[in-house]
């Protein structure tokens, strides 16, 4: 018998599809520039979109995302990811608690889990979680956290010993993410950096660059960003 195999979480640029920045484009053209851009993972975060249109971008987003060969998970809702056929979701803690996402995702859905220090990362863990969510990393106006800037020497301290990949969201941004990357971080995960941007594909194009580069510690502080 064959044992269910759920996707890894590719490393990078982690972008978030969020109706609550420039809720003006509709989510679909939204990922039609971020996948263009050759986003590889996407979340479909929707904190202002009716629960039916929610389900029908949900389904448009992942189809497309699937054509193009990138991950896709949905915020917050267990029942869109699932509907949808997403790649799998990501938890907070006014979610549904990680336990139970994984229960209903079962062994072949990716479980995402927001995290405010190392402890948690652990306690994420055994939860089932493939990956945890640090943040804020940086200042943002995108959501109000009610937690503190960890700042970079903040997040590299968790990141170091953290028992599950980190994705490091929050005022991430072009002119950090390579710093950011540099920690180990496994993932940057951007929202209005890019869906603000006149050319979201192009935006992407740079980020991804530019995490790659962090990463391989070829990163030069102020340099082509
Ligand atoms: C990658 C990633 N990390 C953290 C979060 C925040 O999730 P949550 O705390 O549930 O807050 P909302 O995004 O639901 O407002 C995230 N979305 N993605
Ligand atoms: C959802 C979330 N959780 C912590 S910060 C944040 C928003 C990130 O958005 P931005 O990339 O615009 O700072
Ligand atoms: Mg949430």
């Amino acid at each position: 018998m064959n044992t269910p195999v759920r996707p890894s979480l590719p490393r990078g640029l982690y972008v978030l599809c969020d109706d609550t920045v420039r809720p003006e484009l509709p989510l679909r053209e939204k990922a039609a520039g971020l996948l263009a851009g050759g986003a590889r993972v996407v979340q479909l975060r929707m904190k202002r979109t009716p629960l039916r249109e929610a389900l029908a971008a949900a389904r448009e987003v992942v189809a497309a995302c699937r054509r193009a060969g990138a991950v896709c998970l949905v915020n917050d809702r267990v029942d869109l990811a699932l509907l949808s056929g997403a790649h799998g979701v990501h938890v907070g803690d006014e979610d549904l608690p990680a336990e139970e996402a994984r229960a209903l995702l079962g062994p072949e859905g990716l479980v995402g889990v927001t995290v405010r220090g190392l402890e948690e990362a652990r306690a994420a863990q055994a939860a089932g979680a493939d990956y945890v969510g640090l943040g804020p990393v940086f200042g943002t106006t995108t959501k109000q956290v009610n937690a503190p800037v960890l700042g970079l020497g903040g997040f590299a301290a968790v990141v170091r010993t953290s028992p599950v990949p980190v994705v490091g969201i929050g005022g991430v941004k072009l002119e950090n993410i390579a710093d950011l990357a540099a920690t180990g971080a496994h993932g940057g995960a951007v929202a209005s950096d890019i869906l603000l941007a006149e050319d979201l594909a192009e935006r992407v194009r740079r980020l991804s660059a530019a995490f790659d580069r962090g990463a391989r510690g070829t990163s030069l502080v102020g340099g082509d960003v």
